[in-house]
C-alpha cells in the first residue's frame, strides 16, 4: 500500500509518469484536471489579477486530493499540496499578490498541513518524486504540449517566469522533508518516448520503494 507523489515544473512528464506508475504498481491515478480549471485561463490572461483566486483554487483541490489519496492509501498524484507554495511565493515575488495574500495563503496551508498531520489514517505520502528538466527541455515540452495559454508567442514574459520556475525548483527540493524523496532525471530518461528509458524510471523509483520498505522493516 503506498501513497507516491508527484513533483516539478511545468511539462515535465509529472501526468505521464503518474499514469505509468499506477500502471505498473497497479494502484489508482490521481489527477487534477487542467482543462477542468476555470481560474487558470483566467490566470495566464492576467496573472495579477487572478494569482490570489488560483492559488485558493489550487489549494482548495490538493487538499481534497491528499486527504482521499491517503485515506485511500493506494495511488499516485500527478501534484500535491507541497509544492504549490513554490509557485506562489514565485508570484508574490514578481509583485502578482501583495504581502497580506501572502499571509494568509502561508497561515491557511499551515493549517491544512497540521490538519493532514493529525489524520487518523496515513499522515504522509511514501515519496515523492521529482521530475527534473532543465529549461530547455521545459520549453521543449510546453511548446509540444500546445497548451496556447502556456505558450510565450501568448505572452513573451513568460520566458522569466518558467526559468525562474525551474530554478527554484532545485533548493525546493533539497529542503522538502515531510517524506522520502527521490529525483529523477527527466532530462537524461524520456520515459515518454522511450521504453528503455521507462524501464529504467521505473527501476528506480521501485528500488526507491524497496530501500523505505527496508528502513521501516
Ligand atoms: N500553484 C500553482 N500556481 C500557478 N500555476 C500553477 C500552479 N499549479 C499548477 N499551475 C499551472 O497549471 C498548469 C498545469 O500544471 P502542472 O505542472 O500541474 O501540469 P502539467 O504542466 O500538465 O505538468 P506535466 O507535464 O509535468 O504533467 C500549468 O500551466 C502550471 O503553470
Amino acid at each position: 500500500m503506498t501513497v507516491l507523489v508527484l513533483a516539478g515544473t511545468i511539462g515535465a512528464g509529472k501526468s505521464s509518469l503518474t499514469e505509468m506508475l499506477a500502471e505498473e504498481l497497479n494502484t489508482q491515478a490521481f489527477y487534477e484536471s487542467v482543462d477542468d480549471n476555470k481560474v487558470l485561463p483566467l490566470f495566464y490572461e492576467n496573472p495579477q489579477k487572478y494569482a490570489f483566486l488560483l492559488q485558493i483554487y489550487f489549494l482548495n483541490k490538493r487538499f481534497d486530493s491528499i486527504k482521499k489519496a491517503l485515506s485511500h492509501n493506494n495511488n499516485v498524484l500527478d501534484r500535491s499540496i507541497y509544492e504549490d507554495s513554490l509557485l506562489f511565493h514565485l508570484n508574490a515575488d514578481l509583485g502578482r499578490a501583495d504581502e497580506t495574500e501572502v499571509e494568509v495563503y502561508d497561515d491557511l496551508l499551515q493549517n491544512m498541513l497540521e490538519e493532514i498531520d493529525s489524520l487518523s489514517f496515513k499522515k504522509r505520502p511514501d515519496l515523492l518524486i521529482h521530475v527534473k528538466v532543465s529549461f530547455d527541455k521545459m520549453l521543449e515540452r510546453i511548446q509540444k504540449r500546445g497548451r496556447v495559454y502556456e505558450q510565450l508567442d501568448y505572452d513573451p514574459s513568460l520566458y522569466d517566469y518558467y526559468k525562474e520556475l525551474n530554478n527554484r525548483y532545485d533548493k525546493w527540493f533539497e529542503t522538502f522533508n515531510i517524506c522520502p524523496k527521490i529525483q529523477i532525471d527527466g532530462d537524461r530518461y524520456d520515459f515518454v518516448e522511450d521504453p528503455t528509458a521507462r524501464t529504467e524510471v521505473l527501476r528506480q523509483i521501485k528500488e526507491k520503494l524497496k530501500e523505505i520498505e527496508g528502513e521501516r522493516a
